[in-house]
């Protein structure tokens, strides 16, 4: 799926007569990267331990680098249901969602595309995770700042993972 949306403009393609032009007139298009959803996936909502982090297996820039599993809010879709969905795509397990991890502005985080995403904590109720699409490897990793970011996330990953440590584990 395309990571924008965009909008044709109404353009004539054909103008009869001498001003006639065989193309679409050049006009600038509104191109909105799609919101994303991201998943911190923790072993349990109380006293919360570990994080489960995954490795993207593509596209080829992204691939190798550690990511919340989640993905693009598809059109008509609210955020939560387009996490549950992503991650039981891609790792094979139902969740369900707890506290959002929160940006400085309502739309969420400012991803390196200049789309942003919104990420939910959250604990598996059914199922046993596999990178089955998007990912190569799944680690559940200790929540602590150093020990998640010894790994290679997605640069504008880092400062999500200090905010996620920092809510759930605010004494650490
Ligand atoms: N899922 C996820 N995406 C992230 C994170 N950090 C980050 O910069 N991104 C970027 C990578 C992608 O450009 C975009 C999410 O796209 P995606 O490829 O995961 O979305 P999707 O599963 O819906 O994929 P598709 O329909 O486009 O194939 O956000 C993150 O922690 N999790």
């Amino acid at each position: 799926m395309s990571d924008v949306t965009s909008e044709t403009p109404a353009v004539p393609y054909h103008v009869k007569g001498p001003n006639a032009v065989s193309r679409p007139a050049s006009r600038p298009v509104s191109r909105t990267p799609r919101p994303v959803v991201g998943a911190a996936v923790l072993d349990e909502v109380a006293a919360p331990t570990v994080l489960l982090a995954a490795r993207r297996s593509a596209p080829e820039a992204l691939a190798g680098l550690w990511e919340f599993p989640g993905g693009k809010v598809e059109p008509g879709e609210d955020s939560r249901s387009a996490l549950v969905r992503e991650v039981h795509e891609e790792l094979g397990v139902h969740i369900r969602l707890d506290r959002e991890v929160a940006a400085d502005h309502p739309e969420g985080w400012l991803l390196g595309n200049g789309a942003r995403m919104r990420v939910f904590t959250a604990v598996i109720i059914e199922g046993d995770p596999q990178p089955l699409e998007d990912h190569d490897l799944l680690e559940w990793r200790a929540l602590d700042r150093a020990v998640l970011q010894e790994l290679d996330w997605i640069p504008a990953d880092r400062p999500i993972v200090d905010a996620l440590v920092e809510l759930v584990r605010p004494e650490s």
